[in-house]
């Protein structure tokens, strides 16, 4: 297989039910054998999980609750406990940890709670945990809920800085109509590009199990191919649908990406705000211009502003002239703290580390 890459799996409601009242525990050890070996085969996976409610209503036996926004909450509070056992005790047999993260709109749009995220994210990542994602449902808000996780997991694969998004449901893709409504519905293999046309094909979900339908996953995938992500709605009953899909031997819908990661990334950095500058030693100058190095506080002279960690920032030589620009891994008053010191001693200077560096040479771009 290939190099490693990063996989954001979504799963269904209409996948993890296999259409049905129950959780299905085969079809979830089938899903879990296939990620396993993807993490054994060197890539790193990541899991959005739907089901929480479906889970809490099996486990109650079928409430009669009203139909309100409490009742939800209450069965998704019941039934992501259930469902997160169940992940944990399928992951296990393969020898996977996993980590639960359980995420809202807030976690995205706020600086501080996005950073926190991205990197326990990015550090379950790099030790090989499998993060377990679902909407932390029990307690949002209309306006800080994404509302779907087909939304949810774009965020997500954008947060991973994810290679793909396979989004699996109880169809083989975006079909020209609703296939539940219309049989002679075709699947359309390969979307160049999201138009309001193909919006209109894209309907809601009429399962009563699932939310949102194609319309968010089509959404989703807008979102994510934009961010230089590819994105494929897959069948999730299919026979080894996930390894199908990394070898492209599966018919389903592959969204092409916009544009590059790379590109994804630089456009963020040269879009944002300039929130302060740094001065950098002529060792530091040399090690970002000729050898791609990140920048470590030991070659920073002197901080200009006040700013926050992700907040980005100028980088100047000492005779004034502008190298680069970059994400800041630390706020103003940390790296005044930390500027000339070597990376091992950021602990004991500031009482926590973010990182070695300063700005990671991934978030940097020279100017
Ligand atoms: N153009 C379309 N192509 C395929 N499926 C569609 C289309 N329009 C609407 N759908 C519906 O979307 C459903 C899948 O979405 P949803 O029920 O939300 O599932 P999931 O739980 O996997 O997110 C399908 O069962 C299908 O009825
Ligand atoms: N967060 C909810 C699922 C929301 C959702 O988008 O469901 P689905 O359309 O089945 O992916 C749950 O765990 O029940």
């Amino acid at each position: 297989m290939s190099q490693s890459q990063t996989i954001v799996v979504k799963l269904g409601t209409s996948v993890l039910t296999a259409g049905t009242k129950q959780i299905n525990r085969a079809r979830l050890v089938d899903l879990v054998r296939q990620c396993a070996f993807l993490q054994q085969a060197g890539h790193h996976v990541v899991i959005v999980t739907s089901g929480a409610i479906a889970a809490g209503r099996e486990h109650l036996n079928y409430p009669d609750l009203p139909s309100t926004t409490a009742s939800k909450q209450l069965l998704a509070a019941v039934g992501q406990s259930r469902l997160i056992q169940l992940w944990e005790q399928l992951f296990s047999i393969f020898n996977c940890h996993i980590g639960q993260m359980l995420l809202t709109r807030a976690d995205m749009e706020d600086k501080e709670r996005f950073l926190n995220a991205r990197d326990t994210l990015h550090a379950l990542i790099e030790n090989r945990i499998i993060p377990i994602i679902n909407e932390n449902d029990a307690v949002v808000t209309a306006e800080i809920k994404v509302g779907d996780n087909d939304n949810l997991s774009a965020l997500v694969a954008m947060l991973a800085n994810a290679d793909k998004l396979l989004l699996l449901t109880d169809q083989a893709g975006l079909f020209t109509a609703d296939p539940r409504k219309n049989p002679d519905a075709t699947l359309i293999e390969t979307v160049d590009e999201i138009t309001d046309e193909l919006r209109l094909l894209a309907g809601d979900s009429v399962s009563g199990l699932g939310t949102g339908g194609m319309s968010t996953k089509l959404q989703a995938a807008d979102v994510a191919t934009r961010a230089g992500i590819e994105v494929v709605i897959a069948a999730g009953a299919e026979q080894n649908v996930i390894l199908k899909l990394m070898d492209g031997t599966l018919r389903s819908t592959r969204f092409t990406p916009q544009i590059t990661p790379i590109e994804n990334r630089k456009r963020w950095i040269f879009g944002a705000p300039i929130a302060g500058k740094l001065v950098v030693d002529a060792g530091a100058a040399n090690a970002l211009l000729s050898k791609g190095s990140s920048l470590l506080p030991k070659g920073i002279l002197s901080v200009f502003s006040d700013f926050t960690r992700g907040e980005v920032v100028l980088v100047e030589d000492e005779t004034g002239k502008l190298l680069a620009r970059g994400v800041t891994r630390y706020n103003s008053d940390a790296l005044r703290l930390i500027l000339g010191k070597h990376s091992n001693d950021i602990l004991s200077v500031l009482g926590y580390v973010d990182g070695t560096v300063a700005i990671h040479r991934d978030e940097l771009i020279l100017t």
